[in-house]
């Protein structure tokens, strides 16, 4: 009868769940090997490695699809079969599987060792993105020297792993076909398990776009009075090589020369850090204390012995911040080429929140150590840092002293945090929007460039500072495009964190609608137990509700909104439309004169 076949299939499942767990942790074991020491042989071992779980993968995957898990009663076991019946890439066929494997581990590997020559010493060829070509975008203010780390960066780490990327869409689209969707990215958007999402995405552009034009103006006007009309035109998109960041992802970088009001005194974080000495392990330690006084989690004893928060200096690594779960209940890693600044300070924070939720959940069968959704475990650790870059939190830390708040003052602050949360929005979006197209055929090899840059014309209002042809391919001079890590789950955390914020804020006792003393945008949790209890009671459910469930556990909302963001900003939103209206500025832009198609 059905009540035994059920009991049978509970005894199956975890059983399968706790070998699923053993085969996780060699897989994680084997990536680690190869991230923390690109070799030859490395690569191979891992792809090895992988080729022979996949097999284990198939057989399981064959004795889960005898059950009739549809028909159960338990809906916690039922969402595990639903679960466990999804194969994923070990669908393909072995050759084509390895195949696929070797074109994603080269994109990787060329984008983590492209090195580029310095501008003037033109000898000097071994620049690499971190440490040396983000500072490069972090202090130079010569137009001609970003415009040269721009162009040969998007040479060796784009244009060279073309070929790569149009064999893995072709693969990548086979598996997704063999795992009943259309193409990849109805794949990537199944994960978000509503069937509107994509819809959700387009509504919460056109909620945040007045806001980002608002901004974008402000900022071409700041960037043509120190650059000249004949490098930042009146009317068009910004020179992306001009923002302080490679992919112009986020403005923070610029700061000092645009800020509302320069006579205020310049909260410079990096150079306080600096001048006190810190490191990168203070850095990690202040993030746990600050984790621990919610009430939540310390760091478990291997994390800080495993894990690699410094650039090596005898071999070469995947650089790109990344947080690892080993699935073994006590191993958990960061690896990062952490350098001291207030960027890295909110990345080590963002880490630390995917290493938490990891805690949170351990408990749970291995198929829910996962977040409620992809933007779900990107936004924990940001969330944490939205109270952290309070400018009471940074006193209270030393990392800024004097007055408290003015009127000025406050729209300062609100700059330093739009110029980081609302201009990453265009980005975030369209790094999958262009995915998403090529996915579906939409977009062809011989127009990826051409599509990619009409994209960041239209939403982001950015433009290449060179021409471009489809000899070029710029996309993959992003991580996430060269190392097949979907983007979308930036897009939603940089929405959700912000009504993660204002519900834990308003938990905490510091944030009261209305009250002129208990503002957003002064919120620092520090210390709350109240709202850190509400916080572990939405991590530790990970992947076993839908979504929504654990949204609503936290916020007593059950959808995306932009409405946390928009509260967050209103003040700046104000200033920013009688500060256009000011100075005339021209809102939005006109298509790019640069050639890209
Ligand atoms: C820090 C990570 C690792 Se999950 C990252 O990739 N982030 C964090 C914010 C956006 C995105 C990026 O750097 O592009
Ligand atoms: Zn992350």
């Amino acid at each position: 009868d059905l009540e035994a076949l059920e009991q049978e299939g509970r005894e199956y499942i975890a059983h399968l769940d706790r070998r699923a767990g053993a085969r996780k942790n060699a897989a994680s074991l084997a990536e680690w090997a190869y991230t923390s020491n690109i070799t030859e042989a490395n690569e191979e071992r891992r792809i090895q490695v992988q080729l022979e779980l996949s097999k284990q993968e198939k057989q399981a995957w064959s004795e889960t699809k005898m059950y009739r898990w549809q028909d159960f009663q338990d809906f916690s076991l039922r969402r595990m079969f639903k679960k466990y019946s999804q194969l994923g890439v070990a669908a393909l066929p072995d050759d084509k599987y390895k195949l696929l494997m070797q074109c994603v581990s080269g994109m990787e590997s060329n984008y983590a060792t492209s090195k580029i020559c310095d501008y003037k010493n033109t000898s000097k060829c071994d620049l690499a993105l971190e440490p040396e070509i983000t500072e490069i975008f972090a202090k130079s203010q010569d137009p001609e020297e970003l415009k040269h780390a721009w162009v040969e960066w998007h040479r060796a780490a784009g244009a060279r792993a073309r070929q790569n990327f149009t064999q893995y869409v072709q693969l990548d689209n086979e598996a997704a076909k063999l795992n009943g969707f259309k193409d990849v990215a109805d794949w990537w958007l199944s994960e978000y398990e509503v069937p509107d999402f994509e819809q959700q995405l387009a509504k919460l552009w056109e909620d945040v776009k007045p806001l980002y034009q608002q901004l974008h103006a402000y900022v071409r006007k700041r960037l043509r009075d120190k650059y000249g009309e004949n490098v930042v035109s009146a009317k068009g998109p910004i020179p992306a090589h001009l923002l302080g960041n490679m992919w112009a992802q986020t403005w923070n970088n610029i700061e000092s020369f645009t800020r509302p009001y320069p006579d205020k005194k310049e909260i410079d974080i990096t150079k306080t850090m600096r001048d006190e000495n810190y490191t990168p392990l203070k850095m990690f330690q202040m993030s746990d204390e600050f984790f621990r006084s919610l009430n939540l989690t310390a760091m478990p004893e291997k994390f800080w012995k495993n894990s690699i928060i410094e650039k090596p200096t005898d071999r070469e690594i995947v650089c790109h911040a990344s947080a690892w779960d080993f699935y073994d209940g006590e191993d958990f890693r960061i690896k990062q080429c952490t350098t001291v600044d207030y960027e890295y300070f909110q990345t080590t924070h963002h880490e630390m929140g995917h290493i938490q939720y990891f805690l949170q959940y351990k408990h749970q069968p291995v198929i829910f150590r996962d977040g409620a959704n992809p933007g779900f475990h990107e936004a924990v650790g940001d969330t944490i840092a939205l109270s952290v870059s309070s400018p009471k939190h940074l006193r209270r830390v030393g990392l800024i002293s004097g007055d408290a708040e003015d009127e000025q003052t406050e729209i300062n602050q609100l700059y330093k945090m739009g110029i980081d949360k609302i201009v990453f929005l265009p980005f975030a979006y369209v790094l999958d929007l262009f995915r998403y197209s090529v996915f579906r055929g939409t977009t062809t090899p011989d127009d990826y460039n051409c599509h990619y840059w009409r994209l960041r014309d239209e939403l982001q209002g950015v433009e290449p500072p060179v021409n471009r042809t489809e000899e070029d391919f710029d996309a993959a001079a992003k991580y996430h495009v060269s190392a097949d890590v979907e983007y979308a789950r930036y897009y939603v955390s940089f929405i959700i964190q912000f009504q993660f914020h204002r519900a834990l804020c308003q938990l905490a006792g510091e944030y009261v609608p209305e009250d002129l003393t208990k503002k957003l945008v002064d919120c620092d949790i520090y210390q709350s137990v109240n709202a850190g209890n509400a916080l572990s009671n939405m991590l530790k459910m990970g992947s076993s509700k839908p979504w929504p469930d654990a949204m609503e556990a936290l916020t007593g909302q059950r959808a995306m909104k932009a409405d946390g963001l928009l509260e967050y900003f209103r003040p700046l939103h104000e200033w920013l439309q009688a500060e256009n209206q000011r100075t005339g500025e021209y809102i939005g832009w006109e298509p790019s004169k640069m050639q890209y198609c």
